[in-house]
């Protein structure tokens, strides 16, 4: 072939089979448009799936001025997915040369995909995080019936009271840190707040009781690194993890060449697999020998309920193999670590500059703890209900998952969604059904739906007492929490809803009612100076620079929000 036919032969590939494509996509969603009145918005270009998430970022400057690339960047851009909902409708689709997507904030659209977990399957991008197995987060179907089922005890009320006590113990180590730092001042908050939520989660998932104050850095025999800083270096560094692991002997022969930080990330995903190994032979040994006591930890809940139904007689495929025991311990630890611990930090941040707000907390934290040394967890967490709200209305405006993928099972499944231009509060005769074109992938931006003002009345302003109903006459004890409506699902809904989501509450209720039961929260500067006005303004303005960083939705300039601790 010659140097010219290659040339057409690129040409063809390059511009014009992708135009092809994108033409055909066209005249399928033109027949849709027209039958659901929904928009279209047209993108000339879409560099295939996963890879963009890396191109993305490289091409930031480039969203500011073509429409097409700001769209294709509210796969990830958080609260510019938000604004693309309030120009282009609850519902729209992005057609493209490599496949369509439909984004949605429409309640109705969102619940019907969740809901139906057979019909809209998890994408194969969440296989990734197979890191150390396939696990209970990235399985569908049968499969995922299977893990779900094993890995449900692992979130009952007795590890829920676990997370309690550890809880309550972990935070009064970082209060009173915290009231010690010279000046009242604290640099450390939102790192703080990720060791407390480590901590938890290893002591919730292993049984290691860590000290807040570095926790256990000593290295086990036989391993070079501790068990906690092996599983805090492979959650902060996750994508290169993700990068380097898959070619692991590949890496291993090149490891001379590799810079310290790699050749560390890699030393740290093998140690946490080493210790996880190690955890669960113990358990089984324990297992074997006591016949008895359960502990409240992830690993021993798992291998029971495994080894349960083996010997219950279920077929053996009713059981988790050790790598899928790996797999599910690994995403507990994962999906319950920067969610829990940013959420913490928001709502830090935000209590800092809406001192109203903690008077009102406040005033319920000591109507409930009065001076109670020792809160059981049965007693108290319920009744925090002020505090649950102040979690659900940061939440709201700071989910940590802004947005969840979902593929259908087969091409032209129907889905409901509202009518373009129906009132929002219309019911059934408001909606209508799609019928979902091939090669169409659908994103429910659970943040566009949390602050539209169809759903919420002043959606920009933190306010948790939108959350409690209450009259002028109705005693605090009588406050009640608002059930979770259809248009709130930061755990997202559905058979497939957060497992976590109680663990998540129980931290948090802990931490919260810990730190403000002794202490009072201001914003503060870095060069110490606490004009209030400015202050304020400083951490009001670092928590609205937030993006989605990684996987979750996060404050880009985490170590200069610095705060006044001081004791109540
Ligand atoms: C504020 C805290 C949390 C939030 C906002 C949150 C949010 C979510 C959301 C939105 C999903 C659905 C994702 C999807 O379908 O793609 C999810 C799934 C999941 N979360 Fe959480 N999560 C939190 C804490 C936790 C914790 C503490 C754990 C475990 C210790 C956890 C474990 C999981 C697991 C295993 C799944 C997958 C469940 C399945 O697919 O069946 N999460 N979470």
């Amino acid at each position: 072939m010659s140097y010219s036919e290659l040339l057409a032969l690129a040409f063809f590939f390059a511009i014009f089979f992708p135009l092809l494509r994108q033409l055909s996509h066209l005249y399928t969603n033109y027949t849709l448009a027209r039958q659901t009145g929904l928009r279209i918005i047209i993108v000339p270009f879409y560099p295939f799936g996963t890879p963009w998430l890396i191109i993305a970022p490289l091409c930031a400057p480039l969203f500011q001025h073509f429409e097409w690339c700001r769209i294709l960047n509210a796969t990830w851009a958080w609260q510019d997915g938000a604004r693309q909902h309030e120009r282009y409708g609850e519902n729209f689709i992005v057609v493209s040369p490599a496949k369509n997507v439909i984004y949605t904030s429409d309640k109705v659209a969102i619940e019907e995909v969740l809901k139906e977990r057979k019909v809209w399957l998890k994408p194969k991008l969440y296989e990734t995080m197979d890191l150390y197995g396939r696990n209970v987060d990235t399985v569908n179907s049968e499969d995922w019936s299977r893990h779900r089922k094993i890995t449900a005890p692992c979130f009952n009320e007795r590890v829920s009271s676990f997370v309690w006590d550890e809880t309550i113990r972990q935070t009064q180590a970082m209060v009173a840190h915290w009231l010690s730092q010279p000046g009242a001042r604290v640099s450390r908050m939102v790192d703080d707040t990720r060791v407390l939520a480590l901590h938890v989660l290893c002591a919730a998932g292993f049984g290691v009781r860590q000290n807040f104050h570095g926790g256990v850095r000593n290295p086990a025999p036989g391993h070079q690194l501790s068990h906690r800083d092996a599983l805090m270096t492979v959650l902060n560094n996750l994508i290169t993890i993700l990068i380097i692991t898959p070619q692991e002997a590949f890496v291993d022969k090149v490891a001379f060449l590799l810079p310290p930080r790699i050749k560390n990330c890699l030393l740290a995903f093998r140690e946490f697999r080493q210790y996880t190994d190690e955890a669960i032979a113990l358990e089984r040994k324990l297992l074997s020998q006591a016949g008895g006591a359960q502990k409240a930890n992830f690993i021993s809940t798992l291998i029971r309920t495994s080894d349960q139904a083996k010997d219950e007689g279920f077929q053996s495929t009713a059981k988790l193999t050790d790598d899928e025991i790996k797999g599910n311990i690994f995403i507990f630890s994962f999906a319950g670590h920067d969610t829990t611990a940013n959420t913490l930090a928001y709502a830090f941040a935000l209590l800092s500059i809406h001192p109203e707000v903690q008077n009102w907390i406040g005033e319920e934290i000591d109507e409930v703890f009065r001076n109670d040394a020792d809160p059981k967890y049965e007693d108290t967490h319920p009744q925090l209900k002020r505090v649950l709200a102040v979690m659900y209305e940061t939440l709201r405006l700071y989910g940590p998952v802004p947005q969840i993928p979902r593929g259908p099972l087969s091409p032209n499944t129907p889905l409901t969604i509202t009518k373009p231009n129906a009132s929002i509060s219309t019911s059934a005769t408001g909606t209508t059904t799609m019928h979902v074109p091939p090669n169409t992938e659908i994103v429910l931006n659970l943040h566009a739906m949390h602050t539209t003002s169809h759903h919420y009345v002043s959606p920009q302003e933190w306010k948790p007492s939108r959350w409690i109903t209450s009259s002028s006459s109705t005693r605090l004890e009588e406050e009640k929490l608002l059930p979770r409506p259809q248009n709130f699902a930061p755990w997202a809904s559905g058979p497939r809803i957060c497992p976590g989501m109680k663990f998540s509450q129980v931290e948090f209720t802990g931490v919260l009612s810990t730190v403000l039961r002794q202490a009072w929260v201001t914003p503060s500067t870095k060069d110490g100076s606490d004009a209030e006005e400015e202050a304020r303004k400083t951490v009001q303005a670092l928590v609205k620079d937030s993006a989605l960083i990684g996987a979750t939705v996060s404050m880009r300039r985490p170590g200069e929000v610095w705060l006044r601790v001081v004791r109540r």
